[in-house]
């Protein structure tokens, strides 16, 4: 089979243009600026020529900056935008949970927004009255079901959106940041019913700021920016694309500020790692010890700062983090250069690759100078487990029965 017969969404050379219209100030307006109309408005193109051929079955997850048009692509797949140039098509039942507001009528009660949304979305009286009960169970919000949806919180907003969408037997599922608005346990639903609807072998396509969700959840990355898809697959590699794109643009930004006036601030200088003779190492077997040092450097005294690692995985999640504060140990004033050395007697990981973010903070925590996903390193182990911690457990058994009788 080729990847067109089992692709349930194309995206050919896609381009969205959208218009934007200028308000004229008073001033323009009162001298009669502006008389041509075309003068104000300014074309801003928020996708150039993406191309995306998504398999059935797969979990992709849209990832870029603010603005970088991760919605405005998500809408173009469901068909809620029409792209100005190119092609987007995509086959079987799409369920769209866009942002808040999309999809409900404010005036109309819960109940009655239900029947409204999942006609919408293809299914008739009979089949929502179906599936009603089930619907609002998972909500969790039956005591509102009669109440006008402008009155919810947003958090009831999405719960009930939710509902529907994973009721109404979606091939594709769109999902757009919104489930970062549900509280912990509704999230964590959610995520469970996500889990179930790609065991059925659906497909889904989410928008997500949150780097843990991704790497939970997805088997493909497509990180967008300005635009552009700059990267297109495996999920570690997109953070890692995305997140190099975060620090350069923060580079940037500092080199602009250094140029207009040169700095007076400590910066984090390296982050380096040696193993136990001292030398610079980059591989470790688990319960090796190494060293982990910073140089910070200030052209004038710094009091009250403190020194900060973190250890990560691939996907961001924190293995282990401290700083001196919590290791109560105290710095003295930093002019100059300056190396802080955290010393790790046993690196108990399991066989995987990690990172080291580092950071310089003032004593109440402000952050001065960070270095995200500075230093990477690999972990060998022998033991075989899943999680990052290799506890090594000793494990034995023993009869209950007996030790019942002792
Ligand atoms: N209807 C519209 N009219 C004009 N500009 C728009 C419209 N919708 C989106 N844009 C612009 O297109 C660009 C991409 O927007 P989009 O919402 O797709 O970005 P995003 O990556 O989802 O951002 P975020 O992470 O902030 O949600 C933005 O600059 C946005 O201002």
């Amino acid at each position: 089979m080729s990847t067109s017969e089992i692709s349930v969404v194309r995206v050919q050379d896609a381009s969205k243009r959208f218009i934007i219209h200028k308000e004229k100030s008073l001033k323009e307006r009162a001298i009669g600026l502006f008389k041509d109309r075309e003068r104000g408005k300014d074309d801003f193109w928020a996708l150039r020529d993406v191309n995306l051929d998504i398999e059935a079955g797969s979990t992709v997850g849209l990832v870029g900056h603010n603005g970088s048009g991760k919605s405005t692509l998500l809408k173009l797949i469901g068909g809620i935008l029409q792209p100005t140039t190119g092609t987007v098509e995509h086959r079987g039942r799409v369920a769209a949970l866009l942002e808040l507001g999309a999809g409900f009528h404010p005036d109309l009660t819960g109940r009655e927004n239900v029947f409204l949304n999942a006609s919408i979305l293809g299914l008739s009286q009979k089949q929502t009255e179906k599936h009603f009960d089930e619907m609002v169970d998972f909500s969790g919000i039956e005591r509102f079901i009669d109440t006008q949806v402008k009155f919810y919180s947003s958090g009831m907003y999405v719960r009930l959106a939710f509902a529907v969408a994973v009721h109404v037997d979606p091939e594709i599922l769109l999902v757009d940041e919104v489930l970062a608005v549900g509280d912990e346990p509704f999230q964590r639903k959610c995520m469970d019913r996500i889990h179930e609807f790609q065991s059925e072998g659906r497909t889904i396509i989410l928008v997500s700021h949150s780097a843990q969700q991704v790497g939970e959840l997805c088997d493909r990355a497509v990180v967008l920016d300005s635009g552009r898809v700059i990267f297109d697959g495996l999920p570690e590699r997109g953070l890692q694309v995305l997140r190099q794109g975060y620090e350069d643009a923060r580079q940037e930004e500092l080199e602009i500020k250094a140029v207009a006036a040169p700095s007076t601030q400590a910066t984090l200088a390296k982050v380096e790692l040696f193993d136990r003779t001292g030398s610079r190492a980059a591989e470790f077997d688990a319960g090796d010890s190494v060293d982990v040092a910073l140089t910070f450097r200030s052209p004038t005294p710094l009091t009250r700062w403190r020194a900060g690692i973190s250890i990560e995985t691939p996907l961001a999640q924190v293995v282990y983090g401290t700083n001196t504060e919590l290791a109560a140990v105290d710095l003295p004033t930093l002019m100059g250069e300056r190396q802080v050395v955290f010393r790790i007697p046993r690196l108990d990981l399991v066989t995987g690759q990690y990172y080291v973010t580092a950071a310089l903070e003032h004593a109440d925590g402000t952050a001065i100078d960070w270095k995200s996903q500075a230093a990477m390193f690999t972990v060998h182990s022998d033991t075989r487990a899943v999680g990052t911690a290799d506890l090594r457990p000793l494990i034995e058994t023993r009869s209950t029965q007996d030790r019942s009788l002792a």
